[in-house]
């Protein structure tokens, strides 16, 4: 058989049927569902009169609109004071109810963000098709599984019948060369990526991130990386399966015991690309040669080195490029040409799927240890990504460094990530933060994100603006 890339192995694992008009139906292995785009899924469940194909497949859990604050969280769904996040939240409860579906709610201990609780409690697998209505669901792809978000019909479609209609789409490797230096994480890697293809890059592409440097990656450096390839357009991101995946999943809640876990392993084991397999596309980057990024626009691709400087619309030959950035930097409210060093955020968020799980937390907190939040800084919300890592952390003691340095300690949620709950930017107010999108009013009506890695996010919450954090740490090598 000819050399096959990853994506076309888990395509063809479980293609039901394939159409001459391009079109074809995969079978789903396991579906994630949030408060936010499955009410009207049920609601369509509701009016055929129809019942999920198969329970056992579904896994819910309500977080972009659960509050962060303890005291709010207390009185469980109850206690939610928007009534729009409190409803949300009850028609997820309601909905799993009537339904059968397992829902993790709210006050669980493994209640957290949809993306970290899905591969913390083994939900999700090596070689599985795994769907959620919610584009970050590219993170799963980490663990070798084709996984992308879908839209709420396709949420309904999915529950009706435990299939899909997609289009194949195309093959891009993005192979990196070497190893990240100290000081770099698997977030400075996306965003530089990002950077470098733009955020239409991966249009219609499958990627795999191959290379030295994503396989030196832990899991959850991985799931960082996969997290981001929606931002760089692709709505899926894979990596093959090796020692670290397998080791990461071993004993997982719903992972595989026994023989069954001997004979998955053996099957994963071929979860890669074959040798010679043909990718339509390759980009190549030198890992060891990225620096700690920030982004300084209004998209990922926005995107510069900590020692950089704010572009200038002035010298640009393009007129079209020029006046995106003028744009962009009239809303940031950015000098052209100013260092990022000079850039001095309001408040720092240190969270979200792209960066809230044990390793970020304990990143930040190296940086922040010892230290205090920067008077000039009005907030640090740290923001664990579930019940559990947020469990994790208090053993290690990482949230006594945070409180030490004037930081907040939250419940797990999505937070300030997006602006579907109590914590938000206000109007012109710049943000440090470890999340995925840095759109117009993505935190908060006017707010100004700079997308940036943990340990970024902590070196600019003590120093008052953005510093390289190898500066402030000797960073283990
Ligand atoms: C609310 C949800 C549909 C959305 C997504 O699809 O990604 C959100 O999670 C986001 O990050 O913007
Ligand atoms: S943390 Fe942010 S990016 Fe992730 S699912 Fe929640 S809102 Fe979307």
């Amino acid at each position: 058989m000819a050399a096959m890339t990853l994506y076309d192995k888990l395509w063809n694992h479980h293609l039901v049927e394939q159409w001459d008009n391009g079109s074809a139906l995969i079978y789903i292995d396991r579906h994630l569902l949030h408060e936010v785009t499955s009410p009207q899924a049920f609601e369509g469940l509701r009016l055929a009169g129809r019942k999920p194909w198969r329970l056992g497949a579904n896994l819910a859990v309500p977080d972009h609109n659960v509050p962060t604050g303890a005291d709010e969280r207390r009185g469980g769904v109850a206690g939610i004071l928007d009534p729009i996040s409190r409803l949300q939240v009850q028609t997820l409860d309601d909905n799993c109810r009537a339904f059968d579906i397992v829902e993790i709610p709210i006050n669980d201990v493994r209640q957290g963000i949809v993306h970290v609780i899905g591969p913390e409690t083994g939900a999700t697998l090596p070689g599985m098709t795994l769907v959620c209505g919610d584009s970050h669901t590219s993170t799963h792809g980490a663990f070798a599984a084709l996984a992308h978000g879908i839209g709420t019909s396709e949420v309904e479609h999915v529950l009706a019948t435990q299939c899909l209609v997609q289009q194949k789409m195309k093959n891009l490797q993005v192979r990196v060369s070497g190893r990240l230096q100290p000081g770099v994480s698997a977030k400075d890697l996306a965003l530089a990526i990002i950077g470098r293809i733009g955020t239409a890059g991966g249009t219609g592409y499958a990627i795999e991130f191959a290379g030295e440097a994503v396989r030196a990656l832990s899991m959850e450096g991985r799931m960082t990386l996969c997290n981001m390839s929606i931002e760089a357009g692709a709505r899926v991101g894979v990596i093959a399966v090796d020692e670290i995946t397998i080791d990461y999943v071993r004993n997982r809640p719903f992972a595989p015991r026994g023989a069954m876990w001997e004979a998955a392993v053996a099957a994963w084991r071929d979860l890669h690309s074959d040798e010679g397999a043909k990718f339509d596309r390759v980009v190549e980057l030198d890992g060891a040669a990225i620096e700690p990024q920030v982004t300084w626009g209004t998209s990922p691709e926005m995107v510069t080195s900590v020692h950089g400087h704010v572009p200038d619309p002035a010298g640009m030959d393009s007129p079209s490029r020029a006046a995106a950035v003028q744009r962009a930097l009239d809303y940031m409210g950015l000098r052209p040409g100013m260092p990022i060093t000079d850039i001095r955020p309001d408040r720092v968020f240190i969270g979200s799927c792209t960066n809230s799980r044990i390793e970020d937390l304990r990143e930040a907190a190296a940086v922040v240890r010892g230290r205090r939040k920067a008077d000039s800084v009005r907030q640090v919300l740290v923001v664990p990504g579930s019940g559990q890592v947020k469990r994790q952390a208090e053993a290690e003691g990482l949230d006594r460094i945070f409180l030490a340095a004037g930081m907040e300690w939250r419940e797990p949620g999505c937070s300030m990530c997006l602006a579907m709950n109590a914590d938000r930017l206000g109007a012109g107010e710049h943000c440090a933060s470890t999340s995925n999108r840095n759109f117009e009013g993505r935190q908060g009506s006017g707010g100004r994100t700079h997308l940036v890695s943990p340990a970024m996010a902590a070196a600019a919450a003590v120093t008052g603006h953005f510093t390289d954090v190898r500066q402030l740490v000797e960073v283990a090598a």
